[in-house]
């Protein structure tokens, strides 16, 4: 064993002594009795493991420009290698990502605290620039065929043929289809309101955890649930109209079980963030609906399944069509081209099933180690043990 082999297999125990101690730190999730009570914001879990990877990508892509959240091959190797492959070669390297990850754990730790205040001080210090926007959801605000293709998939007879029959397929092969979501009237509001929350002094939690890949070029995001946003719309939309769809679309991916989300918007523009890099989402299944402005560019790109073998598969470019909205599953890598001119504001939500992601971290395809936090967390439940009455026993 030469020189730095040995520094390497010293600091690969230290560096698995921090992940052992990390464990338990960072997907969230959620404490629900069964059946799940929607909407139910009970005390949730954080827990542990994308903690490795995510730190990994904020630090050294700053240094070399990768991405280890792209690259699923990454699974395969051990520590010490993909840390050298990044150019974490010195002690003082390994030190420096030592104490990175050490603040990445505590801010991750928080997360959901600092959420729920952000969104306490919103409650109770913001004006909205336009009210009807936090309605409850009016039918009127979605488009027509997004009507009637979730109400087709909620009818006793419906089958993925037919739904088929009412969308677009961009790529049978990789799953990715689209249609119109919202009206143009309701985007056009959305945005109204979502530029006058971001040119207010509110503080804003953005980036999310999930977009902390992109470090520098990771676009800005305005979270829905701070705006009070989740309750009168996404959730609705998510139950009412996305479960449907999304049962037949991809059932073996908790399409029929989605229990929680995370839905943000995130703005592209010149002289801001201008793309994202390549990376799969901590979702089972996810929509993203352009909302405007006017702009040229910022196509999305797909390429494989992460959690498939590694297989030839060609990249498929989407360009966005304002009011429509793409559904793909979370673990299709995928990314967004710069932006050419003008703005792009994105509605993204993320779907989870908790019945899903507690078998598997979709992050990290390990069982999730959870702790509590608040509000959905990232979507895993832990359920309580049954309470067992003992007048039933004696
Ligand atoms: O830029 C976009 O529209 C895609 C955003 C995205 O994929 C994400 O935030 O997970
Ligand atoms: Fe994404």
């Amino acid at each position: 064993m030469n020189e730095w082999e040995h520094l390497l297999g010293a600091q690969h125990r230290a560096w698995h002594k921090v992940l052992i101690r990390a464990t338990g730190l960072v997907n969230r999730g959620r404490v629900v009795l069964r059946p799940p009570t929607p909407n139910s914001v009970s005390s949730a879990l954080f827990s542990s493991s994308l903690f490795f990877w995510g730190c990994m990508c904020v630090s050294w892509r700053l240094k070399v420009g990768g991405n280890l959240k792209s690259n699923p091959r990454i699974h395969g190797h051990s520590c010490s290698q993909v840390l050298r492959s990044r150019g974490c070669l010195s002690s003082d390297d390994f030190q420096q990502l030592l104490a990175e990850l050490e603040q990445e754990v505590e801010r991750r730790r928080r997360l959901g605290q600092e959420s729920a205040a952000r969104k306490a001080l919103i409650a109770s210090s913001y004006r909205p620039a336009r009210p009807d926007v936090y309605a409850p959801l009016q039918d009127a605000v979605l488009a027509p065929e997004f009507r009637a293709t979730a109400e087709y998939s909620a009818s006793p007879n419906a089958d993925l043929g037919g739904l088929l029959q009412k969308l677009e397929t961009l790529s049978e092969e990789k799953r990715i289809y689209r249609l119109p979501v919202f009206t143009a009237a309701f985007c056009g509001a959305l945005l109204e309101e979502l530029g006058h929350f971001e040119q207010s002094d509110l503080p804003k939690g953005r980036p999310n955890t999930m977009n902390n890949h992109g470090g520098p070029s990771a676009p800005r995001q305005v979270l829905l649930h701070e705006l009070g946003l989740d309750e009168p719309l996404v959730t609705p939309l998510r139950e009412r109209f996305l479960q449907p769809l999304m049962a037949l679309l991809y059932p073996e991916y908790g399409g029929a079980l989605l229990d929680s989300h995370r839905a943000f918007v995130v703005k592209y523009a010149p002289g801001q963030d201008r793309e994202l890099a390549c990376h799969y989402d901590n979702a089972e299944l996810t929509l993203n609906v352009a909302l405007g402005k006017a702009f040229t560019g910022g196509a999305l790109y797909f390429g494989g399944f992460f959690q498939a073998p590694a297989v030839l598969t060609e990249t498929l470019e989407v360009e966005h069509v304002v009011g429509q909205g793409i559904l793909h599953r979370g673990g299709q890598l995928h990314g967004a081209r710069p932006l050419g001119s003008g703005e792009r504001w994105n509605l993204v939500v993320w779907l989870r099933a908790s019945t899903v992601r507690n078998r598997l971290c979709p992050m990290c395809c390990r069982p999730p180690c959870l702790v509590d936090d608040e509000g959905f967390g990232d979507g895993f439940t832990r359920e309580e043990p049954p309470t067992v009455d003992v007048c039933t026993l004696t």
